[in-house]
């Protein structure tokens, strides 16, 4: 096909109106084309482009709209807006999106699902409309992967309020959103450390904590439950206390009781209520003070560490008069070398200067054999006394296992309670029998035979501690 050339057009049948339009747009053409290359010639280099875009401002048509662009990343970082975008637009999808993104890993509890390229949500912020773009771009070869990023497009004259209060909106919803989904994990260390060995490390390995436990769910004195309950949210919203008293940001529990009432339970349900995770700290599988340090210091903010069944900080502290004798005696001496004072040094010490929202708890069955520094005023907050049920506690169980609801009490409720009162019988126990049936008459009378076995048999036996769920505070900055 031979090329459209100006000379060979045939004019001369044109309307006349339409030929010299068209002659009066060549000659215009033709004439900026001429000052164009004066121009080119006459004037600098830098002002001639300074008036090319001075005038391409000019005609070009203006848009009322600006698009701030969110970009996956920031050089080597991660921008924490587009992750927020993406988290908050989660909540956004409509009827309207048409193709969707859906995934799940292993770790995640839910399906997310998010937005697919090119799909567009509108968003609404103080009567200002916003909408949102997901756009990707290149990924067509290696050297050019695929790119993301969201495009923000408002009017104009909304700049300041999206830049200033919506976008800082955007990243408080995703955070709670975040919050919200936070699985919760249980860390432990599943192999000793073995200092020579260079292979060994000390990272901690984590499960999702499936503990089924919370407020609800515990048996416990209810005035105490919301005692500790009311000083966790304090702890939460006290950042700006501790700072001004300088304090560490970290409240410090000591649960105690016999078996069975319910300690680790408190402890999974204080993790699920907060969102924390859990560290669990086996002190005797750590081989010193220096490894327990570092142990502790990577541990991450926000979280509840645990050391069970602390009475064996007697042992601790009496351990290097131990291993002294074992030594003399030719002995293999104990394989750990922590000591009392290595973790008090690191709750007081270096525990104060790193980490926020730190939550200690040390469990034991027996309060008296705890070396008393471990109980001096500022280490453990509060003392929680985890008791023998009671009756409210029976309820909760009731409630729990068997479905029933105390404005329906069932014939041998009455019976049921009156032997609690007079039995130490612990939730554990009394949760056992509950399980052993579907049927709520067969269960209750099941426990009914088992609370007056063990009436007579703690009748015979003096057993220690009382009946009664107890809590002492031992510092100053709780206003309970
Ligand atoms: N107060 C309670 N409320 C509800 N369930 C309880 C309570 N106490 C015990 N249980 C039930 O008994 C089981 C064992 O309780 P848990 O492990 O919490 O006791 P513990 O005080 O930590 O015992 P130990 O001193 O032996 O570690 C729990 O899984 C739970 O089913
Ligand atoms: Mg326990």
């Amino acid at each position: 096909m031979s090329p459209l050339k100006f000379e060979s057009l045939n004019l001369t049948n044109m309307p006349t109106t339409a030929s010299s339009l068209f002659s009066a747009y060549a000659s215009f053409t033709a004439f900026i084309m001429l000052v164009r290359s004066m121009a080119d010639q006459l004037i600098p280099h830098q002002l001639r482009s300074y008036i090319y875009s001075a005038f391409s401002h000019l005609f070009t048509p203006r848009s009322s709209n600006l698009t701030l662009i969110v970009d996956k990343s920031c050089g080597m970082a991660q921008n924490e807006l587009y992750e927020a975008a993406e988290i908050y637009l989660r909540t956004k999808i409509s009827p309207l999106n048409d193709r969707l993104r859906v995934r799940k890993t292993p770790r995640q509890k839910n399906i997310r699902v998010t937005i697919d390229k090119g799909e567009e949500i509108k968003d609404s912020f103080d009567g200002i409309i916003i909408n949102w773009c997901f756009v990707c771009s290149g990924g067509q070869d290696e050297k050019k992967p695929e790119k993301h990023q969201f495009e923000l497009t408002v009017h104009k004259k909304h700049r300041v309020k999206v830049i200033e209060s919506y976008l800082p909106y955007v990243l408080d919803r995703a955070k709670a959103i975040k919050e919200e989904d936070k699985v919760v994990k249980l860390y432990s260390r599943d192999r000793s450390y073995d200092p020579y060995d260079d292979d060994s490390n000390s990272d901690w390995s984590s499960i999702n904590l499936e503990h089924p436990a919370t407020f609800e769910t515990i048996a416990m004195d209810l005035e105490l439950k919301r005692t500790i309950m009311e000083d966790l949210d304090r702890f939460l919203r006290r950042r700006e206390f501790y700072k001004k008293v300088g304090k560490a940001w970290k409240r410090g529990y000591l649960l105690y009781g016999p078996p069975g009432t319910g300690k680790s339970s408190l402890i999974a349900a204080m993790a699920n209520y907060l969102k924390f995770d859990i560290y669990d700290v086996e002190l005797t599988s750590i081989y010193d003070n220096s490894e327990l340090r570092r142990i502790l210091l990577s541990t991450t903010n926000r979280s509840i560490l645990v050391i069970e069944d602390i009475d064996c900080s007697v042992e601790i502290q009496n351990r290097e008069m131990q291993n002294r004798a074992c030594e003399e005696e030719d002995d293999q001496p104990s394989n750990t070398k922590v000591t009392l004072s290595g973790l008090l040094n690191f709750i007081d010490g270096l525990w104060s200067s790193c980490g926020d929202e730190r939550i200690i708890v040390f469990t034991t069955n027996h309060k008296h054999k705890i070396d008393p520094a471990l109980l001096r005023p500022g280490r453990m907050d509060l003392h929680i006394h985890m008791s023998y049920c009671t009756p409210s506690g029976f309820r909760i169980l009731a409630s729990n296992y068997l479905g029933m609801h105390e404005s329906d009490p069932h014939r041998l409720c009455g019976e049921i309670e009156e032997l609690i009162e007079s039995t130490k019988v612990t939730p554990a126990e009394i949760a056992g029998e509950l399980m052993k049936s579907e049927d709520a008459d067969v269960a209750l009378e099941g426990l009914v035979d088992f609370l007056k076995r063990k009436k007579e048999e703690s009748n015979k036996i003096e057993n220690e501690g009382t009946d009664e769920s107890e809590i002492q505070e031992t510092d100053q900055d709780a206003d309970t």
